[in-house]
């Protein structure tokens, strides 16, 4: 009898996968992948066998039949900027994750994996809130320099399913909120949220504080000298900015908690680098505090990075001046994931159709 709901979550540095019976999740795995595993995929689409395979042995392991599934719903990547909601995965969906419309990143599996799984038994595959969420206000777009445009791609899914639950904590609705959120994962994103809209974020995949796996935002001068010292091909390069930026570049690893066990056994490098990413998210949620004038129901740390004491201490002391401070660690994104699909499959709501019309330059 088919009564699951699959979810899938591919991100930077985990995969994590699952199941759902109505509202409750009856099982989860959550893998953690380190740089030296992934950095013989030339590109992130060259996951796909892998990732695709970690979840049927999971499955298998667990003496799940695939014709136990209703649907199977991803984590949607960074397609063509689009409204939030559920989106039924369509062919022109693959072709743009496929290419990366927006880049490349490990969420552009999620639908594909999806589709792929639903296709083995004919039933709908989805995707929910994906990282190209668009509800920047124009202001937001302009960079200072007329051919790049400010872009949105972040964790719109976990920040607006944390969201309505820091709400409902707080008795009232996401509308009705001004948010400051900060997802700390593999890749960090820190949103200004005005009444439930998403109206500035950093890019997380090229901007803002450096994560655990990626650059952020680094002094362009250099980084155009470094594109014309002929050290680096343009895949190298991209490589270095995401994949093997951030904590990997410096301390070789994705893991955080690693860097602590180092920082435990007294390594005064591995302190100065975790601190300073930890500066640099506070430094962001500090000047996106001016986007909402300063006037902020809460200030929100989730994401994996949000497990860690060391880390959300260390922002706490700087930003509680703002607003109540709140710690919401790990993700709601697997249950934003089921939600989405279930709203969809009980009748409550139309999936959204991926439409390609709009045209912009990676
Ligand atoms: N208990 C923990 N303490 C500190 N860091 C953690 C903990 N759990 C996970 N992390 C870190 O969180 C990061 C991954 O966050 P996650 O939100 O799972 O990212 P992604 O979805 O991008 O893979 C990794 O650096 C991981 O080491
Ligand atoms: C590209 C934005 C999404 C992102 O960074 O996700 P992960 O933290 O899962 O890598």
């Amino acid at each position: 009898m088919r009564k699951y709901v699959l979810t899938i979550n591919p991100g930077s540095t985990s995969t994590k996968v699952a199941l759902f019976s109505g509202e409750e999740n009856v099982l989860q795995k959550n893998l953690s992948h380190s740089p030296q595993e992934l950095e013989k995929y030339e590109k992130i689409t060259d996951q796909y066998e892998y990732r695709k395979d970690i979840i049927l042995n999971w499955l298998k392991d667990n003496n799940i039949q695939l014709n136990q599934l209703i649907s199977v719903v991803g984590r949607g990547g960074l397609l063509r900027p689009l409204p939030g909601g559920t989106y039924k995965v369509s062919q022109p969906m693959i072709n743009d994750l496929k290419i990366g419309y927006q880049g490349e990143h490990a969420s552009n599996l999620g639908g594909i994996i999806a589709k792929a799984i639903a296709d083995l038994e004919g039933i709908e595959a989805f995707i929910v809130d994906p990282v190209a969420v668009d509800e920047f206000e124009d202001i937001a777009r302009i960079s200072g320099l007329p051919e790049i445009e400010r872009r949105s791609l972040g964790h719109a899914l976990n920040i607006k399913a944390v969201g309505h639950r820091v709400a409902a904590g707080m008795n009232k609705r996401f509308e009705e909120l001004n948010l400051l959120i900060a997802h700390l994962g593999g890749g960090i994103s820190v949103a200004p949220i005005r009444k439930g809209q998403i109206i500035d974020y950093n890019n997380a995949n090229e901007m803002g504080p450096f994560s655990p796996e990626r650059a952020g935002g680094l002094p362009v001068g250099d980084v155009a000298k470094l594109c014309f010292s002929g050290k680096y091909t343009a895949a190298e390069l991209k490589n270095k900015m995401r994949g093997k930026g951030g904590l990997t570049a410096y301390l070789g690893t994705n893991d955080a908690r690693e860097v602590e066990k180092m920082i435990e056994a007294g390594d005064e490098k591995a302190k100065l680098i975790y601190d300073a990413m930890a500066y640099q998210i506070a430094k962001e949620i500090g000047g996106m505090a001016t986007v909402i004038q300063g006037k902020i129901d809460a200030v929100v740390l989730t994401g994996g990075l949000a497990h860690s004491k060391y880390l959300t201490d260390y922002i706490k002391e700087r930003v509680e001046f703002i607003a109540p401070f709140k710690v919401h660690p790990g993700e709601d994104e697997m249950i934003a994931l089921n939600e989405g699909a279930m709203r969809v499959l009980k009748g409550l709501e139309n999936p959204k159709i991926y439409e390609n019309e709009v045209q912009i330059n990676d």
